[in-house]
């Protein structure tokens, strides 16, 4: 059930790990740098522990998994997140329905007839037990969990018109990341909000671009819920060979570093498009990661959060990786382009645009200085210019660092 080039990559991971296992019989380092015997027992008996633990691990796991108990999920929202991510779960169980709820009659064909997103996620097959439809009530019939991959923005109208084919018991396992432009909600106060009831929430983050699920290669995830029991049936749905996933009952800490890496991003990319180098690319991260752990610990997040996945994980792949729409956005505001005209010219959303306006009220909300998020806000409102906002950033005040 997996694509080619899945298959291909899953190959390569298989001909790693063989090596591994012979690696440890050779003696030297190929540049005649060898350890000394005492050095190659304590790494061999290191890995072995290692090894031992997980296999422990792996037996006690086996029994009554998700998965196995698993016939249908249902998908919010055929876009590129969404689309991975229901083509990650299918490939693991051949007779699971997986179904994505679309908008677009014509992308729903496209994807029914040809097993192919076409307009997010071009040139990748899906496999047959992905399929897709435009309603709601046979799209939510008989699913046991719902994939929520709407835009955060439009989430709220989404949910109010899907709430009455969802059950409340069917667990929503949230992908989306950012926080509401009126409410200043996170998607953990939205959904209830929006279907005026409780309903069971995963929070599923960290660094995870859809092609790169797409392609199945090696992807690590954190599972967010205060219902720790809950949190551990979503992690051994979505385990696999090409996906780790840890988790957490820390569901504000692994929301509030998914939205504000966005915010950080952007202003990643405009240090780029100014082409400031990278040493300021470097300084600017490290900047904008005190500035996400100080207003994350003062709502409440764990600080190892903010080390883990959904924070310096999913920062470090938006910052840096060239598949980021939040940083192809600062990118293009770098070098000097509008903002309408930038989202005009992309059909893919970039949630930072948004949440970066939400971030400067929760500052202020929680007191707490937030000079690069808040100087991105003013960036995205035209009221600097890319420039401007490195300047003034640059001549803040000399601070102690915290
Ligand atoms: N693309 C990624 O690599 C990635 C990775 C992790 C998380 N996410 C998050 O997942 C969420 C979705 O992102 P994406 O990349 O799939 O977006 P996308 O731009 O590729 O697609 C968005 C999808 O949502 C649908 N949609 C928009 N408004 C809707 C509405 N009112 N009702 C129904 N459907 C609607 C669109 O038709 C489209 O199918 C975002 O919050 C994003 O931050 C994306
Ligand atoms: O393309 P971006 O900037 O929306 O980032 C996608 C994901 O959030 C990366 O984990």
């Amino acid at each position: 059930m997996l694509s080619e080039e899945a298959l291909r990559n899953l190959d390569e991971y298989r001909r790693v790990r063989a090596y591994s296992a012979t690696a440890s019989s050779s003696a030297h380092l190929s540049n005649g740098f060898a350890y000394s015997p005492a050095q190659r027992n304590q790494i061999r008996e290191s890995w072995d522990a290692l090894m031992r633990w997980s296999k422990v691990f792996r037996t006690r796991k086996m029994s009554g998994s998700p998965l196995e108990a698993s016939k249908k999920v249902v998908v919010f929202g055929g876009g590129s997140f969404g689309t991975a991510m229901g083509c990650a779960l299918a490939r693991q169980k051949a007779d699971l329905e997986v179904v994505l709820l679309v908008r677009d009659p014509y992308l729903c064909r496209d994807i029914n007839v040809l097993h192919e997103n076409t307009r997010y996620l071009k040139g990748f097959k899906m496999p047959v037990n992905v399929r897709a439809t435009t309603h709601a009530p046979e799209a939510l019939a008989g699913a046991q969990y719902a994939v929520h991959a709407v835009p955060v923005q439009s989430s709220r109208a989404f949910l109010q018109g899907v709430k009455e084919y969802l059950p409340s018991t069917v667990p929503i396992i949230c992908v989306s990341k950012g926080l509401e432009v009126g409410s200043g909600q996170m998607m953990s106060e939205l959904i209830p909000s929006a279907l005026e009831r409780k309903q069971p929430a995963v929070f599923l983050s960290g660094p995870s671009f859809a092609k790169e699920v797409m392609q199945g290669r090696p992807t690590g995830v954190v599972a967010a819920c205060k219902d720790a029991e809950l949190a551990k049936t979503v992690q051994s749905l979505f385990a696999s060979p090409t996906m780790r996933v840890n988790m957490t009952t820390d569901v504000v800490g692994v929301e509030i570093c998914g939205a504000l890496k966005n915010v950080l991003a952007i202003a990643a990319g405009i240090v780029e498009g100014m082409d400031l180098g990278h040493n300021a690319l470097a300084a600017l991260v490290a900047q904008g990661c005190a500035e996400i752990r100080w207003l994350s610990e003062k709502m409440g997040a764990k600080p190892t959060t903010m080390s883990g996945l959904s924070g310096l994980g999913d920062i470090m792949l938006t910052c840096y990786g060239d598949l980021s729409r939040n940083r192809s956005v600062g990118i293009r505001l770098g070098r000097g382009e509008r903002l309408e005209d930038i989202l005009a010219s992309s059909s893919q959303v970039a949630e930072g645009v948004a949440t970066a306006g939400v971030v400067v009220g929760l500052a202020r909300k929680y007191r707490v200085s937030l000079p690069v998020l808040t100087a991105v806000a003013q960036v995205l409102d035209n009221n600097l210019t890319a420039r401007e906002a490195v300047f003034h950033i640059m001549d803040l005040p000399q601070i102690e660092e915290a």
